[in-house]
């Protein structure tokens, strides 16, 4: 497997793209997010690690401003989450594909770009956008193709195009390859850290399947709704002795269970 190890040297690290401090959410009657400390750096990809219910979607949709009730310190792009100004330049693709089923490909992108960058003025640019979005998710023999008649992997793909349409900064991808076969995971992972090196997109992506975690640079290690470990994938391997950062995860949770055991005695 990749491994893209290790993180450049810390010189003049800029401020990170997101930076939160006793960051508590609370749903309904419970607290799903616990104190989260933590912060994701630019540029690279981070990679929300941990099991269904964790509360990975949570802290995604707090950091675009979509969660209510959060408390304590969350920035993102040096502004409060949700701030106004954070709308164009966070894209956001959520675990449900956002895509219109009886618009094709293209109509979906063109459809998004005319909101985001409208005028007659604009028209050849935003072309232009398309074209290049479409190509990035590789879905260019199927621009034409009703969204309605794509895989699910396919829509997925859609959702992603239209959160690269306005080339943002800071990408935030709920589960983006949940149901893709290995070689489109595969290319997936490719078009983010092509997206990084070369855009400089700060990428957070969330993820269940720990194999993935090799693939990031840094990872947040999450546990109902409380942070297990932030650090890069080796780090975390070598700090528990592991071999895999599953194994390491793993390690993690007795650690945490055998501390939570000394301060109940
Ligand atoms: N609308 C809601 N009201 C109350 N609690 C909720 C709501 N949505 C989610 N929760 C709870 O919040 C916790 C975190 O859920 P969240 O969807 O953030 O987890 P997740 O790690 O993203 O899970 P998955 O990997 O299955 O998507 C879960 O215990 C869930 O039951």
């Amino acid at each position: 497997m990749m491994n893209y190890e290790p993180d450049p040297p810390d010189t003049a690290a800029p401020a990170p793209a997101v930076h939160a401090d006793d960051l508590t959410v609370t749903r309904g009657p419970r607290t799903v997010l616990h104190h989260l400390r933590f912060t994701v750096p630019r540029g690279r990809i981070t990679g929300l690690l941990g099991p269904s219910g964790c509360g990975k979607s949570t802290l995604m949709r707090a950091i675009v401003g979509t969660q209510a009730k959060v408390t304590g310190t969350l920035d993102v792009l040096g502004r409060p989450a949700g701030h106004p100004t954070l709308r164009s330049r966070i894209g956001y693709v959520t675990q449900a594909p956002s895509v219109y089923d009886d618009l094709t490909v293209r109509q979906n992108l063109d459809y998004f770009a005319a909101i985001l960058d409208p005028g007659r003025a604009a028209a050849d640019r935003r072309h232009q956008h398309v074209t290049q979005a479409i190509a990035d998710v590789d879905l260019t023999s199927h621009a034409d193709a009703l969204a309605g008649n794509l895989s699910g992997g396919q829509r997925g793909r859609v959702s992603l195009a239209v959160a690269l349409l306005g080339t943002p900064e800071l990408l935030v991808l709920d589960e983006p390859t949940v149901g893709l076969d290995p070689v489109l995971r595969r290319d997936l992972w490719q078009l983010f850290h092509d997206l990084a090196a070369t855009r400089g997109t700060t990428l957070l992506v969330s993820s269940h399947v720990m194999d993935e975690a090799e693939r990031c640079h840094r990872l947040i290690l999450m546990r109902e709704g409380e942070l297990l470990a932030e650090d890069t994938p080796g780090a975390l391997r070598s700090r528990t002795g592991a071999d895999t950062v599953e194994a390491a995860f793993l390690s993690l949770v007795d650690e945490a269970a055998g501390r939570t055991r000394e301060s109940t005695r």
